[in-house]
This record gives structure tokens, sequence and C-alpha cells, in this order.
């Protein structure tokens, strides 16, 4: 029969994996170190509850030493627990964490080899003798027992890997025992300087507003546009949000300060918020939440989930209290991140409805909400271009249509997703040419009088395509307007990209083209005007051609539409045309 055996673990090949794909520094080599500290000092206190409470990391010599006075190991311990990676003395008998420490893998110890080839671990429990285990980088190590007087505790000394050094600069060693145990319950000092007694004050203990605003000021380095007190008692968690005062991506996930049990886990923890707070940054405190073996950040279990969205609750209640009560600040803030919000507008119900309630939107009649907007004007009519609100907001209005300019990012498909989720908001696209039905018709007798100017207008645009129209239109300032259904616009963009694609790619676009649905774009003439009045009294049909090419090239610029060869040429005639009318001519130049 074949016997058990045990995996073989390639201690090089794990460091390997440890370094380049676990952590993401081997700075955190610190943060280890003083996790084991402080659990072994819980761990002492649990039994004998006055038992002092220190970590001394001094970097003299050649590499790191660093002492605590916790529990020790016995030599049985040793054997056990420094000997067998994922070994942990911090799991219950049925292999959960124990509540009370930080570690619970059994690889911390491990990241040591990060930045050192060897390990040495000397230590003492109560009731024993001093014991020494090193560990080389290879795999192997040794156990030997050391007499002498040695207090309760642990010194475990680090030799720097070559190349490693950098990390063991006594600078760099504090800074980075400040980053991570600066809050620490237990008195902390490297080379005989303090590093708890924190520079700035823990932020679970911060409970003004102007107190967390200098927090802000100090870690993050910015003054926040506001800051939401947290707490989840479910997952031991207090903090607070920092609302960010300038726009950020909601695509990117932000990242945001942990700790756990007041030792720093991450600087840039996902997660930790519903992916609609893009706004926010946190900075929280928690107990019960667990880390990633890599502790870079926060574990996905249920109680993560429960946490994110009563945090979500959490910033919810600010919006609206903020509606409620300012909605200056509320507008300010929108002023912000109204792009990020937008974007979750499209698929987030509660970004949806403060876009919808509070973001000003430009209309034809004053700035303001599609709420407000549709109180007051029941249809939500847009235009989906900047260009073309721009060319007929002012003529819709004189129609008394009320039109709000989509034409921003994201705007129309808002509207759109807002119509789809309030049922009695109705919404219209405006189609320039349905504005054309509004206006009225000239009166039979004036029009049987202009037959002729009209004949001599269609004749000078029949070549390019467009219908002249006369109708009376406030305001009585606009002589012309060119308008244009959407689908033959799509349609001319489409023939416009086709001169220029290669044939494959022409052939494609050919499938989407159907001229025969085109309708002809129209020159509407405004009989109200009176330039346009004594236009069609004019004596003469080639002056008639000349003036309205004119027009037609004047209302083609004033709508942003594109021009075309065949205008341009048009354009350039009309102008020198009606230039040589208006220049007398010399009478002394001869012909
Ligand atoms: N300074 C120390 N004093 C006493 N025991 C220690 C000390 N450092 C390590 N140990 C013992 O060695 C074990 C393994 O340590 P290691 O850091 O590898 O894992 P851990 O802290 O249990 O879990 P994690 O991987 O989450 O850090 C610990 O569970 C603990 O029992």
């Amino acid at each position: 029969m074949d016997a058990h055996r045990t995996f073989q673990v390639d201690l090089a090949g794990l460091v390997d994996l440890l370094s380049h794909h676990l952590y993401a520094s081997p700075r955190v080599y610190v943060r280890e170190l003083l996790q084991n500290a402080v659990d072994a000092i819980t761990a002492r206190r649990l039994r004998e509850p006055g038992a002092p409470g220190s970590v001394e990391l001094d970097t003299a010599g050649d590499g790191l030493r660093v002492t605590d006075s916790g529990v020790g190991l016995t030599e049985a311990q040793v054997h056990e627990l420094l000997a067998t990676i994922g070994r942990s003395s911090k799991r219950d008998d049925l292999g959960f964490a124990r509540h009370e420490f930080l570690g619970q893998f059994g690889i911390g110890l491990l990241s040591c080899f990060l930045v050192a080839r060897e390990i040495v671990v000397l230590t003492r429990a109560a009731g024993h003798a001093a014991v020494r285990w090193t560990g080389y980088d290879d795999g192997r190590y040794l156990v030997e027992k050391v007499d002498g007087e040695h207090p309760v505790g642990t010194t475990v000394t680090l030799l720097p890997r070559p190349g490693a050094k950098i990390w063991f600069a006594p600078a760099t060693v504090l800074e980075l025992a400040r980053l991570y145990g600066d809050q620490l319950p237990v008195e902390v000092t490297v080379d005989g300087t303090p590093t708890t007694g924190p520079v700035v004050s823990a932020p679970w203990e911060v409970t003004s507003t102007r107190a967390w605003t200098a927090y802000a000021e100090r870690t993050m380095g910015l003054t926040p546009f506001d800051v939401i007190p947290l707490s989840v008692p479910e997952a031991g968690l207090t903090g607070a949000a920092f609302v960010m005062p300038q726009p950020l991506n909601p695509a990117q996930r932000g990242g945001h300060r942990v700790y756990l049990k007041h030792m720093l886990l991450a600087e840039s923890a996902e997660g930790l918020l519903p992916e609609w707070a893009f706004f926010a940054r946190c900075v929280v405190d928690t107990s019960e939440l667990r880390p990633t073996a890599s502790r870079e950040a926060l574990y996905e279990d249920g109680l993560l989930d429960s946490t994110r969205e009563a945090l979500g609750d959490q910033l919810r209640g600010w919006l609206v209290r903020l509606a409620r009560t300012d909605p200056r600040r509320l507008g300010e803030f929108l002023h912000v991140h109204h792009l990020g919000v937008k974007a979750l507008a499209l698929h987030d119900d509660v970004m949806l409805d403060l876009v919808a309630s509070w973001w000003p939107m430009e209309t034809n009649v004053g700035r303001m909400t599609l709420r407000e907007f549709h109180e007051r004007h029941g249809v939500i009519r847009y235009s989906a271009t900047t260009d073309q609100f721009r060319q007929l907001a002012g003529i819709a209005a004189a129609q008394d249509l009320a039109l709000v300019n989509a034409g921003y990012t994201y705007d129309a498909e808002i509207i759109e997703r807002w119509a789809q989720v309030e049922r009695d908001v109705r919404i219209e696209r405006l189609d320039p040419t349905d504005l054309a039905t509004r206006f009225e018709t000239v009166d039979p007798a004036t029009e049987v009088g202009l037959r002729g100017f009209t004949v001599a207008a269609q004749r000078a645009l029949d070549r390019l395509g467009c219908e002249v129209v006369l109708r009376a239109f406030d305001p009585s300032t606009v002589p012309a307007l060119y308008l244009i259904d959407r689908e033959t616009t799509f349609r001319q963009e489409l023939r416009a990209t086709r001169e220029k694609a290669d044939p494959v790619w022409s052939d494609v676009l050919a499938a989407l083209d159907d001229r025969r649905a085109d309708t002809r774009p129209q020159l509407v003439l405004n009989h109200r005007n009176a330039l346009v009045r004594r236009i069609t009294v004019l004596p003469t049909a080639d002056l008639v051609e000349l003036a309205v090419e004119a027009l037609y090239g004047q209302a083609l610029l004033l709508g942003y539409h594109p021009i075309r060869p065949a205008d341009a040429a048009l354009l350039n005639r009309s102008f020198l045309g009606l230039l040589d009318r208006a220049v007398p001519t010399d009478p002394e130049a001869g012909p």
C-alpha cells in the first residue's frame, strides 16, 4: 500500500509568490512584525491583565530588531508555529480567526523574507526556557535552547537581503512604523523615538467636523467638501466619509483608509462603499471585517456586503438631508461631481433622481431641473445636440414650445431613462421639421401674388435638393431657417463618410442608406421678416435667385449644418453676385 506523503513546499518559490503577487510592496514587512508583536501582547494580557505592553524597533547594526513584551513561545510552539507555513496560534479549534487578534493566516512572518535573508526569533514564554529559532530563505531552519536570563517576550531580528537594505534605513523604518502603527494601543518606539501617541488624533476619536477636516488635510492633503460621520455597529466600524472637493472619475473605484483594530490595514482599500458613492473617500476602523491574506483589501463576505449597504444608506442620508436643508450646497456638490453623478444615473436610480430633481438643465425658458420643467411644461421636449438647441431655442420659444438642451454629455440618455422610470413623464425629441408645422401659412391671396417669386426661388435651390417654403413665424428678426429631419441628417452624414471611405467600408455603409426614405430639407422663409418681404418683390428673377441663395447659405451657417462643396460654391457665387450689384460700376472703366 502507498504511504501518505505531505506536500513539499519550495520556500524560495513561496517567497517569490508572496513578493510579486500577494503584497503590494516589501514595506508591509513592518506591518506584519508590528501585528505579531501586538497580538503577542494581547495574548499575554488575556492571562495577565496588567502585563507590560511595549514594542521596540531597533535599527542599530545591520538589520532590524523588534522586541515585544508579549507572551513569547515555548520550544514546542516554536516547532509547531514557526516551522510550519500556514500554522497560526490565532485561530480557534474550528479554524476561525480569533476575534482579539490581528493575524490569522500563519504567513505574516514569511513576508519578512521579502527583505531578509535570515530571520532570528529569540523568545521566552513564562515558566519556560528561552529558545532561538533561525530561519533561512532557502527553507532551512534551526531551533536551539538558549541559556541565561531573558525577559518574557520575543525579539525578532532580520538580516537584510542584498539589495533590500533601503528598507532598513532608520528613517524608513520610523516612517513605516508611524504609518501602520501610530494608533496602536501599545507603546511603539523606533530607536527610542515613540511612534504612537499620534501626530493626528485617531480618526475614530474625532467627533467634530472641524477636527475631521483637519484630519483630512493632514492625511490626504485636501480640504473635503463635507464630512459624513459613519458608524456600523455590526462591523464594529466607526469613521468618516470625506466628500471630495474635486471631480473624480466614477469608473475608478476609490481607495479608503482602513484600520483593523486600530492598526492601519490599507491606505487604499477598495469596495467599502457602493459604486455610486464614487465621490467619497473614507477613513474607518473596524473590528469585525476581515482582511484578505495580503491585508491590502477587505474580504468579500456577507458582512462586507451589509456594511457596504449600511454605509451607502448613511451617504444617501447625507444627500437627502442636504437637499432638504441646504439645496444651495447640494447645487455646489453637483457642480463639482455632475459628470460622475450623471454617468451613474444611467444605471442607478438614486443618482437619476438626484439629477432629475436637482441638476439645473439649460432650457429656452431658463435654467431648471427636469422635475420643474415637467411640472411647468408637461412634455419634456428636448434637443439632442447643442448646435440644434442654439439654432432653434429662440424660434421654439416664440411658438410657445419649451425646449431642453440635452446636448451635453449624458443628458439625452438621462432624459430618456427618467421617462422609463417615472411613469407619468412624457418626452419628445425635437425633430426640426416638426417645428415648421407650427408656423403660420401666408394668406392665400398673398401667396398667389408671390407665385413668380417662389418659382424663381425654388429654381435656385433645386440643384441643391432643397425645398423653399414660405411661412410666417416669430421672431420676425429671423429671415430664414434651414430644417432637415433627423433621419435624413443621418443619411447625409453617412454619404459624406462613404465618399472618404475605402470600397469595403463604403459598401457596408451603403447597406444603411436608403435614398428613397430621404425627405427634402426645407428652407423656410419668414414672411414676417422685412428683408424677406423686400426680396419677394424684387423685380428680376436673377436677383431673387442670388438673394435666396444668400439666405440659404446664412441659414446653413447659423444652424451649424455641414457645408458640402456644392453649398460652398453657391455661397461664393451669391456673395460675389450680390457684391457685383452693390458696388456701382465705374463709368470710366468701360464694360
Ligand atoms: N512576536 C511574536 N510573539 C509570539 N508569537 C509569535 C510572534 N510572531 C509570530 N508568532 C507566532 O507565530 C505564528 C505565525 O506567525 P505569522 O505572522 O506567520 O502568522 P499569524 O500572525 O498567525 O497570521 P497572519 O498570516 O495573518 O499574520 C503566530 O500565529 C504566532 O503564534
